[in-house]
C-alpha cells in the first residue's frame, strides 16, 4: 500500500501584486496582456512541456455532477473563448444538457491563474469548417477515427478506424459533423496573482448590463 505525505511541498510566492488601477477596463484586454506576458516569460525549448493555451474546462451533467479536462484555447476576443472538440463526447453531451461551464488557466510559471465562468454555445459551422481545414491531415483523420469518450476494447480498433478513414478520404478530409468549435461567453473573469503569506491578489470582473464591474476578493 502506498502512502505519500506531501505536506512539506510548499513554495512561497513572490510579491508581484496587482491593484485595480493596473488592470484594463475590459477583461478580454487584460487576458490578452497576461497571455502576452506568459508567452514571453516561458522558454520555448522542447524540454519545457508547457502549453500556454491549455486550459482546464469544467462542466457538469444535468444532475450537477462536475468533471474537468484540459482543452486548447484556439482564439479569444470580445465574444469569448473558443476551443474544438467532439460534440458527442462526454463534455459535448454535458454541455448540450447544461451550458454552464468554467475555464481555468493554470499559469503557474508566473504564479497566476485566470478563471472564466459563463455559458457555452456552438461556433457557426463555417468557422469550424475553416479551422478544421487548417489542422494536419493526421489530426483530421483522428477526429473521424475517435468516438471520443466511448469505451473501446483495444487500441487496435482505433488504428483500424484510422486506416479505414485514410482510405475513405484519400485527399481532402471533410469536417465530421459531430466535431467543431465551442465558445464560452464570459459572465465573470477572475485574475489571480500569487503573493507572500498566502495573501494573494484576486480581482474579478463581473458582467453588468453596460460594462464590467471590477471587485477584489479575499484570498
Ligand atoms: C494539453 C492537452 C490538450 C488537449 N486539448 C484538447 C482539445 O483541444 N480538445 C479536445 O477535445 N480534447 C483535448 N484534450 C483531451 C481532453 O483532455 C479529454 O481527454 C477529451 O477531450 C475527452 O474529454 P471528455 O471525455 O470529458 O469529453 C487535451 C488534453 C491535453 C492534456
Ligand atoms: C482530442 C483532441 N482534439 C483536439 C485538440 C486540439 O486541437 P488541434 O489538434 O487542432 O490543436 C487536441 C489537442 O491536444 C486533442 O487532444
Amino acid at each position: 500500500m502506498v502512502f505519500v505525505n506531501l505536506a512539506n511541498l510548499r513554495r512561497e510566492y513572490s510579491d508581484r501584486g496587482i491593484g485595480v488601477t493596473d488592470l484594463t477596463a475590459d477583461p478580454i484586454e487584460q487576458f490578452a496582456r497576461w497571455f502576452a506576458e506568459l508567452d514571453k516569460a516561458v522558454p520555448k525549448s522542447d524540454t519545457s512541456w508547457f502549453e500556454p493555451n491549455a486550459m482546464v474546462l469544467s462542466t457538469a451533467d444535468a444532475e450537477g455532477r462536475p468533471c474537468a479536462r484540459t482543452v486548447l484555447l484556439k482564439r479569444f476576443g470580445p465574444d469569448g473563448f473558443a476551443f474544438y472538440t467532439n460534440y458527442r463526447s462526454r463534455k459535448g453531451r454535458q454541455l448540450a444538457a447544461n451550458p454552464a461551464a468554467c475555464l481555468l488557466f493554470p499559469w503557474y510559471p508566473l504564479e497566476r491563474q485566470v478563471i472564466v465562468t459563463g455559458e457555452i454555445r456552438k461556433l457557426p459551422d463555417a468557422e469550424s469548417d475553416a479551422y478544421f481545414a487548417t489542422r494536419p491531415r493526421g489530426a483530421q483523420l483522428g477526429a473521424w477515427a475517435s468516438e471520443q469518450s466511448e469505451v473501446i476494447a483495444d487500441r487496435a480498433l482505433l488504428d483500424e478506424r484510422y486506416t479505414r478513414f485514410e482510405r475513405e478520404f484519400p485527399e481532402t478530409v471533410p469536417r465530421p459533423p459531430h466535431w467543431g468549435g465551442l465558445l464560452l461567453e464570459p459572465q465573470a473573469v477572475e485574475f489571480w496573482q500569487g503573493r507572500s503569506s498566502r495573501l494573494h491578489d484576486r480581482l474579478r470582473y463581473v458582467r453588468e448590463a453596460q460594462a464590467w464591474r471590477l471587485e477584489r476578493l479575499s484570498p
